[in-house]
Parts: structure tokens; C-alpha cells; sequence
């Protein structure tokens, strides 16, 4: 590694390996480097393998802006094709009791090579990583990777501040505070008595466990689009809002992605639609749906006339989840005004002129890259955050129309209702006015992002805290020599070119 990157403060990232929580992390990590740091990202090799394969991240350090990300994965302790890993209520305890021994080893390495690690940042689901670090004497801070409001109704309900429904009282609306009211099926679903994903509910909660560990909660959100809850969980936590992280305004770097899977080109295929004469459809790297509303939502494409892009993504082999087919002859009565793919590069879509609104299941990274790409969205929202994020989405935002409230509800959408749901978001007033409040949000985010905006703000704040905690970490440990760039207050005086060296005997 060039003596450039020996010479910068070094943060690792720890993620949780789905695509959901690593594109948040690895965009955090983009945006710290291109401040300054060194950054090292890891996850299991499982995932390692499968970035690998689907961009091109190399050996070495990539440079990003003024400092430099590069990649280290680490073994999960299981054969590759271990069906066990579908299941995380056997699959986080295995991460944990492993990531436990191989974090502090890879610091380890890290620190013997001349590149001693000052800061560890971990997503949600592994809140174990804070305790490393504490064990190590190091600072951590976390990424929550969902919205504040959703932060919020978990902390409310992990504490147990306000009722939620439960047996005895399933439909009760939750009021919390600087929040609108939550209908029963609006709160985060896995915290429903009834929710089929008890060990989703345990992930989450996992966090609050450890809450008081990280000396930051870093929010993939920003001040101005969830003003009020966000000071009010700021009283209570050490909230620092960061978000849109997809927009890096200065450092575009587009050749380091996490993508699990290569993107089908659809880009030529777009460029050849009108503008705004195309709907993108995908429900993010988890949600399948079954097949009968599958099929409904294929017909009421069809039957809406407009263009469309549709990601299909393939089940994982041991999720359970059977694959999903088209119905016969759709492809072929679609013809040109429709295009079907495994994967999408779904920033460049949701950018792209041609396309006109989104038809999303809400998670909460789909949700914030249409906002900031200012895209009308249609909501089909099925479990966990997405339910509350297509109620924001809907009633707060006002950039989207509702084509269903959850899987809880349990109830097929038929295509007559697809087919009013794409109209009502592309055609007509009520689109406009969509597309006008999504254009504000759009410009609201790329504000909050760009230079002394409340998340570039934010962003800074906290990267000249982990130096400055840096400089701790390395006199406590006696460190041989660590270079760190001085704060502004003291290079003003020094005669050198910001950076100071401290030599600790
Ligand atoms: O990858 C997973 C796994 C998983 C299971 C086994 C395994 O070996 C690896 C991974 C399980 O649940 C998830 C749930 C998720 O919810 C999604 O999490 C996002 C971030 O929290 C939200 O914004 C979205 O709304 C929400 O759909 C996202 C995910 O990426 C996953
Ligand atoms: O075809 C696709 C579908 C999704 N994504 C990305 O995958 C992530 C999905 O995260 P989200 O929180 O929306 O949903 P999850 O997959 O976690 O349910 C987002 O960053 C999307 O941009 C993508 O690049 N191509």
C-alpha cells in the first residue's frame, strides 16, 4: 500500500452481509474517505466473493477523493453452500462468535502493517461489533441504515414508553412523539405479536442492547426531511443525520460498488423511451412476492399501457421462496414497451429522464434514492420498516400513492387497482404534484449533501472527532508513530502542512 494511505486515520466498517445494510456502509464509507481516511470495509467472504465477481474491487486501495477505501473480508466459519446461513436466528450467533475472534485479529494485522485502526462502525444486526471495539479500547459508532422514524418507534417500543399492539389489543394506533399517528399496520411490522419474522424483530432490537456503546448513531436520513423526530431522538441519543449518503456530490466514484449482483444493462434500453413514459417496478434484494399477485401486477402493467422496466430478481437456492414465473405470452404482448431484469444499477434508473415513477416495497435505501432522485413512487410496502416508510412516503412526503398497507394484510391487489395506482402516479394533477413535492425533496437532499449543508456538516463533525479520538486511542496505546492532521485550531499555529506527527514513547 502507498505510504499516502499509511499515513491517514483508519476506520474500519462492519457489515451486515445484505444488500441492504452493506450499500449504506460501503456510500458511508465513500464519503469518510473522501475526507481524509483511510477506510477498510468488510463483511463475510460469502458476500466478499460475491461483490467481487459483480464489480471490480480490487486488491488495492482505491483513492476516493483525499483519502482511500479498500476491501478485507473475513471467513463466516461455514462451508459455502450452508443452507443454516438462510436462517439468522442460527446465522448471527455464528457471525458474532466468529466476529468476535476475526475482527481483532484483522485489527490486529491492520495495526502490525502500519496501519493501526482508530474507529470501528458497524450496521444494524451486529451490534457485537461495539463490543470489540470497547474490548480493544476503541471508539465505535453505528449506521442506522432505516429512517429516524422507524428508530424511533423501536426505541419506544424496546423501552416500553407507549403501547403497541399486542394479543390482547392487535389494532391499536400508536401515538408517538413528533410523529404522526402509526395505524397499527403502519409501526415497523416485526414488532406485530403476529409478525412471521420473530428473529427480524430480534435483529433489530439486537442494537438497543448495545445502544449506549457507539459515541455516534450515524442516520442514513437528513435533518430537513424528518425535522422533528430527528431533534427529538436527538436529545436521547447521539444522532448524527448523514443521508442522502447515495449522494456524494464531490466524489461520484462510481467504479466501487457493493452490488451482490451485476447489474442487466438497461441503461441503452432507456435511453430509447420518452421522457417520463416509463415505470421502474422492483421490491429490493429480499421481498418476494407470491405468484398470484405476481401475476396481477404483470396484467395491470399491461393493461396501463405504459412503459416499464421490472426487476425479477432469482430466489436465493435455500430461501424457500419458489421461483417466480411471467405469465404466458407477457414478454411477447409487451414487446418493446416493456423490459424484464435480474438486477437493476438502480441509482442511473431512478436518475434516468426517462423513467417517470417507481413502484417500490419502500425499504428504507430504495425510499431515500427516490426521494433524492426526485421520483414520484407507487407503494407496495410488505413488511418490517417498509410499511412505516410507505406512510411517510404517502401521507408525510406526499410523493407517492399507496397500492397496498402490508403482507399482514393478506390480501391479493388486483390488477384493476395496479392499473389505476400506475395512472394516478403518471398521468393527471394528482402526478404533477407528486412530481413537484418529489423535485423539492430532490433539492432539499442534494442541499443537505452539499458543502455546509446539515449532513456535510454532520459528516465533517463527526470525521474530525474520530481524529481527534484517534490521537486518544494511539497516546493510550503507546502507539510507535501515528500520523494525524492536526484540527483547524492548531494548524492554524503550526508551521506544517497540517498534518502533526505524534511520537509517544
Ligand atoms: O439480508 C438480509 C437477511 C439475510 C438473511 C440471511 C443471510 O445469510 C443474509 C442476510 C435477512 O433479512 C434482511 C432484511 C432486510 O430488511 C431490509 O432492511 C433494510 C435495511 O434495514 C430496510 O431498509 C428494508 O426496508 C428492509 O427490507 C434486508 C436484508 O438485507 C436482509
Ligand atoms: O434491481 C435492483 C434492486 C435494488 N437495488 C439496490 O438495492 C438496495 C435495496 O435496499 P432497500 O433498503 O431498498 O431494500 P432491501 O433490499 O434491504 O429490502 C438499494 O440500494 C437499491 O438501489 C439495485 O441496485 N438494483
Amino acid at each position: 500500500m502507498g505510504s499516502d494511505a499509511e499515513s491517514l486515520v483508519h476506520v474500519l466498517l462492519v457489515s451486515f452481509p445484505g444488500q441492504g445494510h452493506v450499500n449504506p456502509l460501503l456510500r458511508l464509507g465513500k464519503r469518510l474517505a473522501s475526507k481524509g481516511l483511510l477506510v477498510t470495509f468488510t463483511t463475510p467472504e460469502s458476500i466478499g466473493k460475491q461483490m467481487r465477481k459483480a464489480s471490480n474491487i480490487g486488491d488495492e486501495p482505491a483513492p476516493v477523493g483525499d483519502g482511500f477505501i479498500r476491501f478485507e473480508f473475513f471467513e463466516d466459519g461455514w462451508d459455502e453452500d450452508e443452507p443454516r446461513r438462510q436462517d439468522l436466528d442460527q446465522y448471527l450467533p455464528q457471525l458474532e462468535k466468529v466476529g468476535k475472534v476475526l475482527i481483532p485479529e484483522m485489527i490486529r494485522r491492520n495495526a502490525e502493517r502500519n496501519r493501526p485502526i482508530s474507529c470501528l462502525i458497524n450496521n444494524p444486526f451486529i451490534p457485537w461489533v461495539s463490543d470489540v471495539a470497547e474490548s480493544l479500547g476503541l471508539p465505535s459508532a453505528m449506521l442506522w441504515v432505516q429512517s429516524c422514524a422507524c428508530f424511533a418507534a423501536y426505541y419506544h417500543y424496546y423501552h416500553g414508553l407507549v403501547p403497541f399492539p399486542s394479543e390482547s389489543a392487535m389494532e391499536i394506533d400508536v401515538r408517538l412523539p413528533c410523529m404522526p399517528l402509526l395505524k397499527h399496520d403502519e409501526v415497523p411490522s416485526f414488532l406485530y405479536p403476529t409478525s412471521p419474522y420473530p428473529f427480524l424483530r430480534r435483529a433489530i432490537l439486537g442494537q438497543y442492547k448495545n445502544l449506549d456503546k457507539p459515541f455516534c448513531i450515524l442516520m442514513d436520513t437528513f435533518q430537513e426531511l424528518e425535522l422533528e423526530i430527528i431533534e427529538y431522538m436527538s436529545k436521547i441519543c447521539p444522532i448524527k443525520t448523514v443521508g442522502p449518503l447515495f449522494k456524494n456530490p464531490k466524489v461520484p466514484n462510481a467504479n466501487v460498488r457493493g452490488d451482490f449482483m451485476k447489474a442487466d444493462d438497461c441503461v441503452g434500453w432507456l435511453d430509447s423511451k420518452p421522457a417520463g413514459s416509463v415505470v421502474y417496478v422492483s421490491f429490493g434484494s429480499v421481498v418476494y412476492l407470491k405468484q398470484d399477485q405476481w401475476d396481477e401486477i404483470a396484467y395491470g402493467l399491461l393493461n396501463s399501457n405504459v412503459n416499464f422496466l421490472w426487476v425479477m430478481k432469482p430466489p436465493h437456492k435455500d430461501s424457500g421462496y419458489t421461483v417466480l414465473t411471467l405469465p404466458e405470452g407477457f414478454l411477447e404482448k409487451a414487446g418493446d414497451k416493456g423490459k424484464v431484469v435480474q438486477w437493476s444499477p438502480q441509482e442511473q434508473v431512478l436518475a434516468h429522464p426517462a423513467v417517470a415513477a417507481f413502484v417500490t416495497h419502500c425499504g428504507w435505501n430504495s425510499s431515500m434514492e427516490a426521494l433524492a432522485s426526485g421520483m414520484p413512487i407507487i407503494a407496495f410496502p410488505q413488511w418490517g420498516d417498509q410499511v412505516t416508510d410507505a406512510k411517510y412516503l404517502v401521507d408525510v412526503f406526499k410523493v407517492g400513492v399507496r397500492m397496498c398497507r402490508g403482507e399482514a394484510e393478506d390480501k391479493l391487489i388486483t390488477r384493476d387497482v395496479v392499473e389505476k395506482c400506475l395512472l394516478e402516479a403518471t398521468v393527471g394533477e394528482k402526478a404533477a404534484e407528486m412530481k413537484r413535492n418529489a423535485l423539492k425533496w430532490k433539492a432539499a437532499a442534494e442541499a443537505a449533501v452539499a458543502e455546509g449543508g446539515s449532513s456535510d456538516r454532520n459528516i465533517q463533525a463527526f470525521v474530525d472527532e474520530v481524529k481527534r479520538r484517534s490521537v486518544e486511542v494511539a497516546l493510550a496505546k503507546g502507539s510507535k508513530s501515528t500520523v494525524v492532521e492536526a484540527p483547524a485550531a492548531a494548524r492554524e499555529g503550526a508551521a506544517t502542512n497540517g498534518k502533526v506527527e505524534l511520537v509517544s514513547s
